[in-house]
């Protein structure tokens, strides 16, 4: 066995207490070995000045959408999606996707995450790059059947079928799957049930887009006379191993019908506020028990995939939502982000503890917005940043030190990701 010590620092703990302890690290089995005073390890890192948090969990986004930042902003999700960026996707290549994923996931290193949810195409480039990388991440093939004959609409579906399948349990145990219909608008009826049944067959969760915009829900009550979580429920959709995005627009029996179900909500802040689509009532999940992770979306909608913005935004808008300034407190936020968002996904992540995946960030705080540290949790929910992590580390490797990320050339997948962003945005 090889030992990495992170040490010299202060470790937040499961139970949002800050303590100065060293953490010893299993390197092959990419576990905490101990926290506290520990014996030396094989090879160190250094933390004086630092606080280690458990690495962040970005629980949806379309890690490739990097290639669209800034092309297209200011407008409402439909009209968005349907002038601007489905449009650019559809002449999207693999080589796009990966060059796009890798931006994503070195951005992501870069400010501290360590796990992500992603939904998208071409998902085995994404699976590529997540093992070159280091990252742990569910990902899954986005479903959208709209505008395809039926058979075309179940061969898509089947196709989100056998990605999970293959890729489940890959890139020793780092890369995990989901079955990923886009939306209940986007994806038949029929669709839905195929996708819920498929991803039962094999054992992993279903992800879906659900009542992020008001446009979403309406044509359902028209339609169906019950409203979006309703229709899902009758789907059998709803299950404590599955996980939607968004959910803007929940009622109070939608928020029933997620806490009974055990279905995790990701919340978005930065997409919703961008896009217009509306404030999550997240204090109010929270108060009911559901399970609450955070997510950045893509990068076309945020326009970062920092998971220190989200925090903040997801507190600040939290508040407005809930009309209280005690609403979504710092400490909430800080969980949300971590240890929510991985019981969201189904990962094993979130939280430093002996026996835990070794999925660390460790963030430099002798920064002046970081000055004084009264409460290092507030800090992490208000002011710190991506820019301010120093090492990030997933199963015990060392993804980034002292800001160089370590499995990827981050200066080759900028320019390669910047001359095919280029050339395809020529193309449409
Ligand atoms: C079929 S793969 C995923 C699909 O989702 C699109 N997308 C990106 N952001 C959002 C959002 O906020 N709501 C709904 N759909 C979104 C993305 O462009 C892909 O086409
Ligand atoms: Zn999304």
């Amino acid at each position: 066995m090889t030992t990495l010590q992170i040490t010299g620092g202060q470790v937040l703990l499961p139970d949002m207490t800050v303590e100065s302890a060293d953490v010893l690290v299993d390197r092959e089995a990419g576990e905490i070995l101990a926290v506290g005073e520990t014996e030396r390890g094989d090879e160190r890192l250094d933390a004086e000045g630092s606080l280690v948090i458990p690495g962040l969990v970005n629980a949806h986004g379309h890690a490739a959408m990097t290639l669209l930042r800034g092309y297209a902003d200011d407008k409402p999700l439909d009209a968005w999606l349907q002038e601007d960026i489905w449009p650019a996707e559809a002449e999207l290549t693999p080589e796009d996707v990966r060059a796009g994923a890798e931006l994503g996931i070195v951005e992501m290193i870069k400010s501290g995450t360590t796990a992500f949810a992603d939904m998208y195409f071409e998902v085995d480039e994404i699976a590529a790059a997540v093992r070159e990388s280091g990252m742990r991440a569910r990902i899954g093939h986005g479903i959208v059947t709209v505008g395809k004959d039926d058979e075309e609409a179940r061969e898509d579906v089947e196709e989100s079928i056998a990605i999970a399948r293959e890729f489940d349990g890959t890139g020793d145990g780092r890369v995990s799957t989901a079955v990923m219909p886009h939306s209940l608008t986007t994806v038949s009826e029929e669709c839905l049930s195929m996708a819920v049944k498929g991803a039962r067959e094999i054992g992993v969760p279903v992800h879906i887009h659900i009542n992020e915009t008001r446009d979403e829900v309406e044509p359902i009550v028209e339609e169906r006379g019950i409203r979006p979580l309703e229709y899902a429920d009758e789907l059998g959709l709803l299950d404590e191993k599955n996980f939607l995005a968004h959910g803007v627009h929940t009622d109070e029996r939608g928020i029933e019908l997620l806490a009974e179900t055990g279905m995790g909500v990701v919340h978005c802040p930065a997409s919703n506020m961008k896009l217009a689509s509306g404030m999550a009532p997240v204090q109010a999940m929270l108060d009911a028990g559901v399970s609450v992770g955070v997510g950045t979306d893509g990068a076309a909608s945020n326009n970062d995939l920092d998971l220190f913005d989200e925090m903040r935004d997801a507190a600040m808008i939290g508040k407005l939502a809930a009309d209280s300034a005690a609403a979504v407190p710092a400490e909430e936020v800080v969980r949300m982000a971590t240890a929510g968002s991985a019981e969201a996904i189904g990962i094993d992540s979130g939280r430093i503890e002996a026996g835990a995946n070794a999925d660390l960030a460790v963030i430099d705080f002798g920064k002046p917005h970081l000055t004084p540290a009264h409460d290092p949790v507030s800090h992490l929910a208000y002011a710190v940043r991506g820019s301010d992590v120093r090492h990030t580390v997933c199963g015990g490797e060392v993804l980034m030190c002292d800001r160089e990320v370590l499995t990827l050339d981050e200066k080759e997948v900028r320019e390669t990701a910047e001359k095919r962003a280029t050339e395809l945005i020529e193309r449409v």
